[in-house]
């Protein structure tokens, strides 16, 4: 069998390519007769499509790949490759595709967006930020057109206005975070026309991995009227002054602290010989506690920059400033205080949904990134969704090193540093990945004075990235970058003009090092991945050391090996070990999605209800009915005296304020719920129980209440002028400005290693990486 079809047949584990390879044949003959049709005559061939419904039988994806082929020909001047043509046709059978870096996978998924709204289904495109959704949208916009598919794109700055437009075509291309705010503003308007969202059933998702799995348990918020709050200077300037150790305690993993004995006693003493447990003021040890969090789990340049005169989170899955987001209100404000920065606008969280279960709002889901394989089985389990693994359009020459494990930091640097300067010589350059922004900071100043120029890429000058990025493969070009994920402009050898293209490939292409092993092997790949594109010379190596927080919390018996002169570890052995600690940390990242993810299956059954009441209330008079039961007189008098018309106004807009009140309350009740949920998992009950417990029975008289609270109100309703005044009823709708992404970290890793602690007190076993 040939290679090239042997390679087409797909991996093991992944989605059959078969069917569709069947097909490129096919479509391929078609190409002579639509080269000869006018674009009318084009536009008109793909409005025919429309005359049946998905799933696109065998004839119609045939006509459907073809045209698009052609379509894109022209319009693009980029005739789509076999390769992306079967991406193509994963994407409409509702498949995650793993294209390589550099495949074109925007023309990929703006041909198969185009294939689902010829068939009158309403396509989101979802990008990681919102410099992506315009520049697809707009890169795209002329295949569309040709094809008759109406395409826009959404950003932080549209109007409702552009947002409703954007949002009625065919196509709308919008960063996660946008639609997250869209949806949860729709879901409390008090008039069906103000909300923005159409009906969109497809949604197809760029860096894939990244939206459903990195980011799945990301809350989006929608938050309230803001107010300021104050900052904790008091116990940030306490806690500055207790000495590690000895007052206070980090454990293992560094995601937890606790104050020892003589901690309690020192802050009880500065206190002013206050009773830090005492039963009448129990406001003061969270306090303590928050400032501790912020002062020594969270990390300035790793967990967030100072910049601009704020806190600005680092997204850690993506090494980039996450300009939305910000940690629990408490927790936000101790970090304010702890950098001696002014307290931020705090609001009121109106409703929350994390990013899981706004994918899952889709009937059908796609999606599109570089590396699924390796999470093939997360999304099975929550999104049931299949992995089509799509060849390469060259085969890739890229040579991946095993890497090298030193003993300690230092010696890793120093045979990174070394291996910089040998490789520099050559003119090769040189794609540096590092964990954080502290260590992409520390390293070019190492590089810098050994005399080696580079370009720092991070989280603080994000802004430039599609520039920095643009030039890496310049002939000499070192380029020291955090995490890669999303970064979406591909690297061409000889700069972006490609106009040192030779000397560059002469020189053996991109050589790409890893500082360290991420987290997740799929952070490594997408590193690697930079190298070797569309069949280009390349290489990789990673540079790991047994002090790597990585290794030594999950692989330490790795110093059992001898080391040579320079450090390294040379024994066969390591590789398996160190692949083992990347597993075992993925492990724990999927344990701690699947947590989020049965807290939130219960808060969306609640939120389920309340939105379907709402609905009626919208839609079907459902107050007016209810408050013309339950306050019969007043109802009828305000009848007589303003007509039907105006008192189903008011009391819809009644009802949906004591929904909506009411609903804000509850949330605030869980989240605190979840919060303080881990201090009563000390006394070794199951947390998700407990929550329940508590839970359920909380939401239980809810819609009665809301109800109750309704008929209350509207019984003071007075009519003037002929009009009802709501506001002076004190129905006031909040702003809904503003959304931002909290950090789950804080609730989930306290949990986690709660859990840890009390499976180990209770004789068992830590939970196995792959459970
Ligand atoms: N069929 C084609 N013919 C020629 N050039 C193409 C073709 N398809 C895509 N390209 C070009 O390849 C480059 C990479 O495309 P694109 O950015 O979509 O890749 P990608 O798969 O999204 O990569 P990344 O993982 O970096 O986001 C672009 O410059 C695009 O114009």
């Amino acid at each position: 069998m040939a290679e090239s079809v042997r390679r087409l047949l797909g991996k093991p584990g992944a989605a059959d390519l078969r069917p569709y390879t069947k097909l490129l044949e096919p479509i391929e003959a078609r190409e002579p007769e639509l080269r000869e049709l006018t674009r009318d005559e084009l536009t008109d061939r793909a409005a025919e499509l429309g005359n049946a419904e998905l799933p696109y039988e065998r004839a119609d994806l045939i006509e459907l790949c073809a045209l698009g082929r052609e379509v894109a020909r022209r319009t693009l001047d980029e005739r789509p490759y076999d390769v992306q043509l079967l991406g193509v046709m994963a994407l409409l059978d509702g498949h995650i595709t793993e294209m390589a870096t550099g495949e074109g996978k925007t023309l990929s998924g703006a041909l198969a967006a185009a294939g689902f709204a010829l068939r009158g289904q309403g396509v989101h495109v979802l990008s990681v930020n919102d410099y992506l959704a315009r520049r697809d949208a707009e890169w795209m916009r002329p295949l569309y057109e040709l094809l008759g598919v109406a395409v826009s794109w959404v950003g932080e700055e549209s109007t409702r206005e552009e947002r409703a437009n954007a949002y009625s075509a065919d196509v709308t291309y919008a960063s996660v975070s946008e639609l997250g705010f869209d949806v949860l503003r729709d879901r409390m308007v008090t008039e069906e026309n103000e909300r923005v969202l159409g009906e969109a059933s497809v949604a197809l998702i760029d860096e894939a991995d990244s939206v459903l799995v990195d980011e799945a348990r990301v809350p989006l918020v929608l938050a309230g009227a803001a107010e300021s709050s104050s900052a904790d200077v008091e116990m940030a300037e306490l806690v500055r002054g207790l000495t590690p150790r000895l007052h206070y305690e980090v454990d293992d993993e560094g995601r937890n602290v606790q104050l020892t004995d003589a901690g309690i006693d020192e802050v009880e003493r500065e206190l002013g010989d206050i009773d830090l447990y005492s039963e009448d003021d129990t406001s003061v040890l969270p306090r303590v506690n928050l400032a501790l969090h912020a002062h020594v789990l969270l990390q300035r340049d790793v967990h967030y920059v100072v910049r601009e005169g704020g806190i600005q989170l680092i997204n850690e899955s993506r090494g980039r400033i996450a300009l939305l987001q910000r940690w629990p209100d408490g927790l936000q404000a101790a970090v304010e205080a702890k950098e001696r920065v002014a307290a931020s606008d705090t609001g009121e969280v109106l409703d929350s949904i994390t990013v899981q279960a706004l994918a899952v709002r889709y009937p059908t889901l796609c999606g599109m990134t570089g590396t699924a394989m390796a999470v093939a089985e997360q999304l099975r389990e929550f999104y049931e969704l299949e992995v089509a693994v799509i060849p390469p359009n060259k085969p890739c020459v890229r040579t991946d090193g095993v890497g090298r494990l030193y003993a300690t930091r230092e010696e890793k640097e120093d045979g990174l540093v070394a291996e910089v300067t040998s490789a520099h010589a050559t003119g090769r350059p040189i794609l540096i990945g590092t964990q954080d922004v502290a260590e992409s900071e520390a390293l070019a100043k190492r590089l810098h004075a050994e005399g080696l120029d580079c370009v720092v890429l991070n989280a603080k000058n994000d802004a430039d990235e599609a520039s920095i990025i643009a030039e890496a493969g310049t002939y000499g070009a070192i380029t020291v970058s955090t995490q890669m994920a999303g970064r979406g402009t591909d690297i061409r050898l000889g700069g972006s003009d490609m106009s040192d293209r030779e000397r560059v490939v002469e020189a053996g292409g991109l050589y790409v090092m890893g500082f360290g092993r991420y987290p997740s092997s799929r952070l490594d790949d997408q590193l690697r991945g930079r190298a070797g594109r569309q069949g280009d010379p390349g290489s990789s190596t990673f540079f790991v050391s047994a002090d790597d927080e990585l290794i030594a919390t999950n692989a330490p018996d790795v110093r059992n090996y001898a080391v040579n002169a320079d450090g390294e570890i040379t024994d066969p052995g390591w590789p398996p070990m160190v692949d083992h600690a990347q597993r075992v940390a993925q492990g724990q990242l999927v344990e701690a999605h699947r947590n989020t993810w049965r807290y939130n299956k219960l808060i969306d059954v609640q939120r389920g209800v309340v939105l379907e009441h709402r609905e009626a209330v919208l839609r079907e008079n459902l107050g007016d009915r209810q408050l013309a039961v339950d306050c019969p007189t007043r109802h009828a008098d305000l009848v007589a005296e303003v007509g039907a018309e105006e008192v189903a106004r008011a009391a819809r807009l009644i009802t949906l304020y004591h929904l909506d009140r009411g609903w804000t309350d509850h949330n605030a009740f869980l989240a605190e719920l979840r919060e303080g949920i881990h201090l009563r998992f000390l006394g070794r009950r199951d947390p998700l129980d407990e929550f329940n417990r508590d839970a359920v029975p909380a939401f239980k008289g809810f819609l009665d209440e809301a109800r109750a609270r309704a008929a209350e109100t509207f019984g003071q309703a007075e009519a003037v002028d002929g009009r009802i005044d709501v506001t002076a009823l004190g129905i006031k709708r909040p702003s809904m400005t503003w959304t931002y992404m909290v950090h789950d970290h804080p609730f989930s890793s306290a949990l986690e290693t709660f859990a840890g602690k009390v499976r180990t007190a209770l004789g068992q076993p830590p939970r196995s990486p792959s459970a």
